[in-house]
C-alpha cells in the first residue's frame, strides 16, 4: 500500500555493524587455517558460493589443497533471506573423493547466521568438516571450526561488499 514503510532488511534489523577489512579477513582466514591444520589432511575444499570462495582460496593455499569444488546456493537477496536455491550441487569427482558422505572433505563458508545454508550443505556431506570464518549464535552449533563469534544482532560487512567512503564526524551526529 502507498505510504507504508518498507519491511526492514535483515541488515537493518541486525542493528550492529561489524565491518571487516581485507587485511583483517586475510588474518582471520589464516587463523582459521592454523586450527584446521590440526584436523586435516583434507582431500578437497568445498566452497559455498559466493561468500565461501574467498576464504576457500586462502585456506586451500595455506593447507596445500589443490582440489576445490563449489556448491552454489542463493538465499539472501542483498539483505533478506528467502528460500534456499541450490544452483549447482557438488561435483561427482568431489563426491567420490569424500566416499559419498564427505569424509576427508572441508566445507568452507564466510559465515553462519541462521545456519540454514550450512544445514543444507551438511545434509549433502554429513561426514565433512565444516569451517567458517565468522559465526552467529544460531548457526554456531552447525560449525566444526570457526574463528570469531559475533552476536545475532550484528551484520558483518565483508570487504568485497563495501567501499571506502566519507564518514561524518561524531560531533555532527555520526553513529
Ligand atoms: O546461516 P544463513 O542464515 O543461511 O546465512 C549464511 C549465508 O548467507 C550468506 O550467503 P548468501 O546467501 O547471502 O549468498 P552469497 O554467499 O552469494 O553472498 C553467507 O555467505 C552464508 O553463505
Ligand atoms: O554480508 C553478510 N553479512 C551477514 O552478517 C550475513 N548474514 C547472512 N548473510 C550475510 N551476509
Ligand atoms: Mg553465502
Amino acid at each position: 500500500m502507498a505510504g507504508e514503510a518498507p519491511e526492514p532488511s535483515a541488515q537493518e534489523r541486525a542493528g550492529k555493524a561489524f565491518p571487516v577489512s581485507w587485511d583483517q579477513f586475510h588474518r582471520d582466514c589464516r587463523a582459521l587455517t592454523w586450527r584446521l591444520n590440526e584436523v586435516g589432511p583434507f582431500h578437497a575444499v568445498i566452497a559455498i558460493t559466493r561468500g565461501g570462495l574467498v576464504p576457500a582460496a586462502i585456506v586451500a593455499r595455506e593447507l596445500g589443497v589443490r582440489v576445490i569444488d563449489t556448491v552454489c546456493i542463493a538465499s539472501y537477496d542483498h539483505t533478506k533471506q528467502g528460500d534456499l536455491h541450490v544452483l549447482k550441487g557438488i561435483s561427482e569427482a568431489a563426491m567420490k573423493l569424500g566416499g559419498g558422505t564427505g569424509k576427508g572433505l572441508l566445507i568452507v563458508d564466510d559465515l553462519v547466521d541462521t545456519g540454514k545454508t550450512g544445514k543444507l550443505v551438511r545434509e549433502m556431506l554429513p561426514d565433512a568438516h565444516f569451517a567458517t570464518v565468522y559465526a552467529k549464535p544460531k548457526g554456531r552449533p552447525l560449525v566444526d571450526t570457526f574463528i570469531t563469534e559475533v552476536s545475532q544482532d550484528t551484520w558483518i560487512f565483508f570487504p568485497w561488499d563495501t567501499a571506502l567512503s566519507y564518514h561524518p564526524p561524531l560531533r555532527d551526529g555520526a553513529a
